[in-house]
Parts: structure tokens; C-alpha cells; sequence
């Protein structure tokens, strides 16, 4: 069985190199845009993103290689959807999506936020899946990663970069920290988010949010919302602050090992997908948790 990896971050590349393994490829192609990976694959594919391209656009350059395999697995970033779902489409299949343990009888998925799981498979002969980050075991990437380099494809109708703008960067990346601080629509003035920044601060943990607080009012930058178009996060603990608990939201949060609700109603849906909800005045409970931490 062949395999192709395609990832944005290294460790994540590895995983999914990991997990290719344990599918039971033996020949594993990988893609990483986000810099080198060394020894976890039999090849890596080297595609050159033009400047002014997007690497949303290499889909179409990794056809080929998408074809040649058996399973592709792709990491579950805003980009690597966009990728999975071309790729897909290219391969007359689907991708399977929100995979959250990969097996020999498919990808198995949770859906409506987490109340619903199920098995499933693109149909055909090729299986795409995509991929989160924590799902696959990295300590069984191997390879020795011949170099082969990809011609870049241009889309029949690429996008155009018409500019960029440098966004705020984040001190810690929620998709890798075991504590996550995650803040809703609750939060409601830009500055009390420091409230969630010291709380975070004083758990060693990152920040997240709900996708109202990037899109609407963009306070945070869009990597960080969790959800199911924005990040899946796998932390120890997830603390969701002045979040509603809606099921577009919470698939990207409900493989946190415990999560913690705070919201100023009793009756909102999160208090039904927590471990520990907290009742009250998220201006009130952050502060007081930081204090007694
Ligand atoms: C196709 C599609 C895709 C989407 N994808 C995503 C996604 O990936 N991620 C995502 O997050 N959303 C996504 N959404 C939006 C999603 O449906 C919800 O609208 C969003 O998650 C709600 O965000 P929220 O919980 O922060 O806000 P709200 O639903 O407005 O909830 C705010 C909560 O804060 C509480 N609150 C208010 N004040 C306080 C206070 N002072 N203290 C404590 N609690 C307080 C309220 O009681 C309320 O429960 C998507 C929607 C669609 C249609």
C-alpha cells in the first residue's frame, strides 16, 4: 500500500507519516510546507509554492502523487481542507473528514459537536482523510526521504494575492499546548481578553477562541478559532469562557481530555458537554481562578 502525507507543520508531518505506517503503507510520500522533515518518509516531495501563489492552490500540483497512492492524509489545517477536498474531487472521492483514530475499516469521526461518531471511508479504491494533530503515533515515521521535486500546477482560476497584512503572532500554538483558555462572545470589550491571556499565562497554556471573536470582530487572528472550519485542538484541558457550546464549535474542542465551561447561563448547551461548568460572570471567574491558582 502507498501512502501521501501532506502537512503544514513538522511534528504534525510526522505523525501522519506515523500513521501511514500503521495503516500498513509501505512506501510513504510526504509533503510538508511548513519546513523539512528528515527520516520519516520514503520520499519527500518537494512543491515549489510560486510567489504570489497559495498553498491552498497545490492541490493540483500533487495530483499525481494523490493517484499513485492508496491513502492520502492530509492535516487537518484551514489549508490542508482546502487541499483534501480539491485532491479529492480530482480522485472522484470525498474526503473523509474529523478523523479522529485512523483504522483498517476507515476514519473514525465525531460529528454534531461530538455527540455522534461514526466509521467512514472515501468511496473508491483511494481513501482521503484529514487529519488532526495528536491522532497519529510519529515514533513510526521512517524513511530514508529521497528528494523529488513537484512542478507547481496553477488552478485554472487561481486566486490572486492582491496584498498582505502581518498578523498579530501568538505566543503559544493551542494545537500543541496541553492547557487552552478559550474565549467566546462573552468577552464583551477587546481588553478584557487579557483576563483569558493571565489565566492562560498562569497555566503554562495558550489562547483560543470561538469563531465570532475572529471573523466578527477580529480581535484574535483566525488561527486561532476551534472549530470545524477553523483548528482541532487536543489539549489536557480546554476552559471555554463565555462560549455557548454550539456543536460548529465544539467538534474542533471535544477530544480535550477535560474541558471547563464558564458562562453567565445555567441553561447554555456547553454545561451539557463539560466536565466542570462554573455558573457566573466570566470577568469574575477568570480573575478569581488566576488568583487562586
Ligand atoms: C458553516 C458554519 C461554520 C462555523 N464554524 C465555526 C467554527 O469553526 N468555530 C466556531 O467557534 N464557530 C463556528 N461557527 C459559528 C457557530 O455556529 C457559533 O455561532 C459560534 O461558535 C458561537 O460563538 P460563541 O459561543 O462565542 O458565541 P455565542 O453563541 O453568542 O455564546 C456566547 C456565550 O457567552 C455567554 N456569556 C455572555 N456574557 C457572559 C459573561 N459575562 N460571562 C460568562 N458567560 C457569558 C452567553 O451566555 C453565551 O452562552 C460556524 C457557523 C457556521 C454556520
Amino acid at each position: 500500500m502507498k501512502a501521501l502525507v501532506i502537512a503544514e507543520h513538522a511534528d504534525v508531518a510526522r505523525e501522519l507519516a506515523g500513521g501511514a505506517r500503521e495503516l500498513g503503507s509501505d512506501e510513504v510520500s510526504l509533503v510538508c510546507f511548513g519546513g523539512a522533515v528528515e527520516g520519516a518518509s520514503d520520499k519527500v516531495l518537494n512543491v515549489a509554492v510560486p510567489a504570489g501563489a497559495l498553498v491552498d492552490d497545490a492541490a493540483y500540483a500533487l495530483v499525481d502523487a494523490a493517484n499513485a497512492a492508496d491513502v492520502v492524509l492530509v492535516e487537518a489545517t484551514r489549508r490542508g481542507k482546502v487541499i483534501a477536498g480539491r485532491l479529492a474531487a480530482k480522485l472522484g472521492t470525498a474526503a473523509a473528514g474529523a478523523t479522529v483514530e485512523l483504522t483498517a475499516e476507515g476514519g473514525r469521526g465525531t460529528y454534531f459537536g461530538g455527540v455522534a461518531e461514526r466509521v467512514q471511508k472515501s468511496a473508491g479504491d483511494k481513501q482521503v482523510y484529514i487529519v488532526a494533530a495528536g491522532v497519529c503515533d510519529a515514533s513510526k515515521a521512517a524513511g530514508a526521504g529521497a528528494a523529488e521535486d513537484v512542478a507547481w500546477v496553477a488552478p485554472e482560476r487561481a486566486a490572486k494575492v492582491t496584498g498582505n497584512v502581518e498578523r498579530q503572532k501568538t505566543a503559544a500554538d493551542p494545537t500543541k499546548a496541553d492547557v487552552v483558555v478559550s474565549a467566546g462572545r462573552g468577552f464583551a470589550a477587546e481588553e478584557d481578553l487579557q483576563k483569558a491571556r493571565d489565566l492562560a499565562a498562569k497555566l503554562g497554556g495558550a489562547i483560543a477562541c470561538s469563531r465570532p471573536l475572529t471573523e466578527g470582530v477580529n480581535w484574535l487572528p483566525t488561527e486561532l478559532y476551534v472549530g470545524v472550519s477553523g483548528i482541532t485542538v487536543t489539549p489536557k484541558l480546554y476552559i471555554a469562557a463565555g462560549i455557548s457550546g454550539q456543536m460548529q464549535h465544539m467538534v474542533g474542542a471535544n477530544r480535550s481530555a477535560t474541558v471547563i465551561a464558564v458562562n453567565k447561563d445555567k441553561n447554555a448547551p456547553i454545561f451539557k458537554q463539560c466536565d466542570f461548568g462554573i455558573v457566573g460572570d466570566l470577568n469574575e471567574i477568570l480573575p478569581a481562578l488566576t488568583a487562586a491558582l
